[in-house]
Parts: structure tokens; C-alpha cells; sequence
């Protein structure tokens, strides 16, 4: 329950953004409303350039918008925050600074306790399975724990919620399989809330809590599906699951396409 005292960690109330440069204006979200609760796994899939990017950008505080508001723990998200955290497709990771380096630039740039932080630090690097790596450059790293590395980066401050934008998008098949096993069982063990785009039909199931469907820009949610799968989830078994099939189907018929994005 947050301070709020009604359980909605993150509200999106009526957003819209419009973008004007000097040649064009650009609609790119219209009346988004989104109420997400604490704990919950948000999968935000849709048409590219419908405005998810726009959308996460502006939970994070890094776009304002142009109409209607937006409050994180009840308060008006106005300008960056620090309660956020933030993966990106490519992990850009300092490349002369070691694993623990990387993820300590965290703690280093919010001015967090170091002795706090960098026990934090060894309880993700374990989680994530990178305890043995903890000094190797990220050269030295496959894209998939570079990728694991960025996502410690972002949960080092343990924040309110946790904003993926296509964080798999640039690793093989199987990396992402990997990532997306661990993934869901790091939120299934900690409670963390996640808001996550992606462009996979399948990982966007697998992985939420509930599948939010955007229309063509201007950006708007024409969909929601809650996912009635178990919190802790094998990933085989889960997709052969019926209750999966059903998400998936619909999801994909909904974005027009029989293979439903990758
Ligand atoms: N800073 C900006 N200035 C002008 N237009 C922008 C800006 N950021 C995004 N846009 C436009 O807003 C629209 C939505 O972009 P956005 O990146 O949010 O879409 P997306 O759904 O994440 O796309 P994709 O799936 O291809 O990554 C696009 O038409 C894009 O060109």
C-alpha cells in the first residue's frame, strides 16, 4: 500500500504528448490512462512508433506532457526522478570501468551510502548470477550479462518502479530466453514493479502481470489483458499453457499481424 493509501503505485491520467519541431508537430500519445498497482508486471506492446518509448519517458520524467498528468507514489511526476530505474536497449556501460564499477556509477551519481550500496550491489550481483565477473570489463562480457549488468545498474537504489525499454531486443534467441527466465523469477522473488516494452508477443506474456495494447499513433492503450498465470513461472510449461495461448492470441490479433511482432 503506498502513501496514497489506495494501492495505485503509478497513475498515467489522461496523457497526451504532443512533440512540435520546426518542420512537423507530432501527436504522439492521446488520453493514455494506466493505474498500475504496487508489485505489478506491466508488458506495454504495440505498433512501433506508437509512443511506448514516449510513454516510459515520461513515467521517468524525461518528457512532460502536454496534457494531463502523471503521479508516481503520489506525487506529480514533473521533472526526472530518482525513484525510477531505467534499461535500455543497449546497456551503455563505461567501458574502462569493471563490473562492480559500472554498477556502483549508480550509487556514485545519487550520492547513495557506499557501504549500503555496495552491499546491494553483492545481493544483485547474486541474483543475477554475476558474482564471479564482479571485476571483469564489460568487453569482456557477453551481450546477455552486459545486459544483467544494466539491470543491476538500474535496481541498485531500489526504486519505486522499474522502466524496460526493448531491454532484449538486441540479443540472440536464446540469450533473451535466458534473460526472460531470470527476469521473471527476480520479480517473482522480489515484488518489484516493472513497466516493460517490447515488441515479442511471447515475452510480453510470459513475463506480465497484465498486457497493455497500444493502438497506432497517436498512441493510445486499446487493450488490457490480465494474465492469469502463476507468479512463479517455468518457461516451457508456460507457453504451451492454454491461459498463455489465449493472452497471446488476442494480443496478436489485436496488433494485426499473425506472428505478432518477434
Ligand atoms: N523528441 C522527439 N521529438 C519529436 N518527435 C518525437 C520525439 N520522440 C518521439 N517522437 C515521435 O513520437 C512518436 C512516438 O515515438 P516512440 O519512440 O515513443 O514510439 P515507439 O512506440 O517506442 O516506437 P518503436 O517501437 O519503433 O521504438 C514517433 O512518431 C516519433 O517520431
Amino acid at each position: 500500500m503506498n502513501s496514497d493509501g489506495n494501492g495505485i503505485l503509478l497513475d498515467v491520467d489522461n496523457v497526451g504528448i504532443k512533440f512540435e519541431t520546426k518542420r512537423r508537430s507530432v501527436e504522439a500519445l492521446r488520453d493514455v490512462n494506466l493505474e498500475v498497482q504496487q508489485g505489478e508486471f506491466i508488458s506495454i506492446v504495440g505498433p512501433s512508433g506508437c509512443g511506448k518509448s514516449t510513454l516510459l519517458r515520461a513515467v521517468a520524467g524525461l518528457t512532460v506532457p502536454t496534457s494531463g498528468g502523471i503521479q508516481l507514489r503520489g506525487s506529480e511526476v514533473q521533472a526526472p526522478r530518482q525513484d525510477v530505474g531505467f534499461v535500455f536497449q543497449r546497456p551503455a556501460l563505461l567501458p574502462w570501468r569493471d563490473v562492480r564499477g559500472n554498477i556502483m556509477l549508480q550509487a556514485e551519481m545519487r550520492g547513495l551510502d557506499k557501504k549500503q550500496a555496495t552491499r546491494r550491489c553483492d545481493e544483485l550481483l547474486e541474483l543475477t548470477s554475476l558474482t564471479d565477473f564482479t571485476k571483469a570489463l564489460p568487453h569482456e562480457l557477453s551481450g546477455g550479462m552486459q545486459q544483467r549488468v544494466s539491470l543491476c545498474r538500474a535496481l541498485l537504489h531500489d526504486p519505486d518502479v522499474l522502466l524496460m525499454d526493448e531491454p532484449f531486443g538486441a540479443l540472440d534467441a536464446l540469450t533473451r530466453e535466458h534473460l526472460n527466465v531470470e527476469l521473471q523469477r527476480l520479480w517473482a522473488q522480489t515484488g518489484m514493479t516493472v513497466l516493460l516494452v517490447t515488441h515479442s508477443v511471447p515475452e510480453a506474456v510470459y513475463l506480465a502481470s497484465r498486457v497493455v495494447v497500444m493502438g497506432p499513433r497517436p498512441g493510445r492503450i486499446i487493450e488490457e489483458f490480465e494474465v492469469d498465470l502463476p507468479h512463479e513461472r517455468e518457461y516451457e510449461p508456460t507457453l504451451e499453457d492454454p491461459r498463455f495461448h489465449a493472452v497471446a492470441g488476442r494480443t496478436r490479433e489485436l496488433l494485426g499481424s499473425p506472428m505478432g511482432g518477434d
